[in-house]
């Protein structure tokens, strides 16, 4: 079997761990909400904790939202019960006519550039969502540079993670997010990256993948979607490998799912622009991440499922030598 069909057949198994010719949603439906977000500052109890994940083409912003759903335990739990749901943009590109199709099947389209965006769907989608509506999302078929015939349905969550190269440029969309991500992986590691994944997932040779990076996605990176970077909440330099950065974020989300939303004051609004603000979130991340550190105690460590813990990546950390810190 080709590595594209085994990579359709890996989605169509339902096992969508592994990214494939099809961007992978995870869906997740509403159950009992213990969270108490009463203290929200004018926002609404059942809101979506909205997060958006921007960075370069194969920087690593589905595995990084992978890694943030396993660690919350939600990436085994049956889809009814997932309280974290993760959506991609590239399921907004606006359709194609037929010369721009052309053009897309000689890997001559633009699909890095703003305007193959369905920006106005991709807002009024996250603002239903943040309603609390049930939507319906189409999966992205790259082989075919269109929307599949498949749709998922995203039913009502606590937490919302949208992950794409330009999460961040629509300042309408940028607005909605009350925690934004960047993704920074340098371009060496992301095209080495792109390179196989294109060929073996998304049924390119190697000439169409280099010439399309070079004359788009290249260009579209550095003009388009870096200078978006500024307006992120928390940089995460080596994405998927940087298990501090997710162990925070990871943290964080728990909190707004089975307590309460701290941060809720510092993002209200989502200016995004105002760095005092977004300076705040990052610290809040991190000293919540420390103070919990420092305080837990083998004696009153809750059991594991009860939070995911910290990852053995902080050198010389409690749980290395075994005195302190929760078990993964
Ligand atoms: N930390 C990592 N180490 C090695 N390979 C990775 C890492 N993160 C992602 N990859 C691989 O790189 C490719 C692109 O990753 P992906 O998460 O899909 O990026 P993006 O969503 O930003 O396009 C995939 O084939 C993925 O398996
Ligand atoms: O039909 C299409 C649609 C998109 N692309 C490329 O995909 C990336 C975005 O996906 P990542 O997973 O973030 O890499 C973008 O750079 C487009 O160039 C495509 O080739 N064909």
């Amino acid at each position: 079997m080709s590595a594209l069909g085994k990579a359709r057949r890996i989605f169509h198994g339902g096992y969508l761990l592994t990214k494939s010719a099809f961007r992978p949603i995870f869906t997740s439906k509403m159950t009992d909400k213990t969270g108490d977000y009463s203290d929200t500052n004018g926002l609404e109890s059942k809101t979506p904790f909205l997060i958006g994940v921007a960075g370069g083409t194969a920087s690593g912003k589905s595995t990084v939202c992978q890694r943030i759903m396993e660690k919350l335990g939600q990436q085994h739990k049956d889809h009814a019960e997932r309280r974290v749901v993760c959506i991609s943009q590239d399921s907004f590109y606006r359709s194609l006519n037929p010369a721009e199709r052309l053009r897309a099947e000689r890997g001559q389209f633009n699909f890095d550039h703003p305007d193959a965006f369905d920006d106005k769907k991709l807002l009024a989608v996250l603002k239903d969502i943040l309603a609390g509506k049930k939507v319906d999302i189409q999966e992205y078929d790259y082989v075919n540079n269109s929307n599949s015939s498949l749709t998922h349905t995203i039913y009502p969550a606590d937490v919302v993670l949208i992950e794409g190269i330009l999460v961040f440029y629509f300042p309408e969309v940028r607005d909605l997010f009350h925690m934004k991500l960047f993704v920074d992986t340098d371009s060496d590691t992301r095209l080495a990256r792109r390179v196989p994944r294109d060929i073996m997932e998304r049924g390119r040779d190697l000439e169409q993948v280099l010439n399309q990076y070079m004359n788009f996605v290249k260009p579209a990176f550095e003009e388009f979607c870096l200078p978006t970077k500024k307006f992120a909440d928390v940089i995460i330099p080596r994405g998927a490998d940087n298990l501090v950065a997710i162990d925070l974020i990871v943290h964080h989300t728990w909190d707004i799912m089975y307590k309460k939303r701290p941060g809720a004051r510092l993002v209200n609004g989502c200016g995004g622009e105002d760095e005092a603000t977004n300076g705040r979130l990052a610290i809040d991340l991190i000293v919540q991440h420390i103070s919990e550190y420092l305080k837990r105690a083998p004696r009153e460590a809750p059991a594991a499922a009860e939070y995911p813990g910290f990852s053995s990546s902080v050198p010389g950390s409690p749980q290395r030598s075994g005195k302190i810190g929760r078990p993964h």
